[in-house]
């Protein structure tokens, strides 16, 4: 017996059941873009009401590191808050949900943890964006409506905002 056989007799390894390309892709969603709203995640299948969705790592922005660098970069308009002004920015597909007036998708801000978790809050078609609700003011063109303009002591109060555990 060679050596490579004697090992595989003492600790056989199931063959993998999906390729590794599979296997890293998200399950019951994939990414598209479009020309209005962007990169967007759309449902690959039925999602029943209170599946969870993903769950992102964060990572962590004080509310200090938050004032002085990140609110005048990109990032700003990718960041969860915190109830004590910190913001996350959520790797993953975390920063891919776009907003909706009427989401299929809650989102759950978790500070101690440095991670959101996503979950259908009705149950969703397979073709259908899967859409949070990212608060009432927006800094972009939604359906046409006017824009809200921001005063700098809100500014960010709003974005992105919902519930932390
Ligand atoms: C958190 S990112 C979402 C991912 C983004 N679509 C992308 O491709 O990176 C927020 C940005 O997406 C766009 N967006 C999100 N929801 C939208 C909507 N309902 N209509 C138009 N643009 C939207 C806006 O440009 C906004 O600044």
């Amino acid at each position: 017996m060679h050596c490579a056989e004697v090992l595989s007799a003492l600790s056989p390894v199931p063959p993998p059941t999906k390729s590794l390309e599979d296997r890293m892709e998200p399950f019951a969603f994939e990414m598209r873009s479009n020309e209005i709203s962007g990169r967007g995640l759309y449902a690959t299948i039925l999602i029943p009401a209170g599946t969870l969705i993903h769950t992102a790592p964060c990572l962590l922005f004080t509310k200090d590191s938050y004032t002085a660098h990140a609110r005048h970069t990109v990032l700003e308009h990718y960041l969860f808050n915190c109830t004590n002004g910190d913001r996350l920015l959520a790797l993953g597909y975390g920063s891919i949900f776009n907003h909706d007036e009427t989401p299929n998708v809650d989102f759950r801000v978790d500070r101690e943890n440095l991670c959101i978790t996503y979950r259908a809050c009705r149950e969703i078609e397979a073709g259908k964006e899967l859409c949070i609700y990212y608060g009432d003011k927006l800094w972009f063109d939604y359906h046409g409506k006017k824009l809200e303009q921001e005063s700098s002591e809100e500014e960010g109060e709003n974005f992105l905002s919902r519930i932390e555990l």
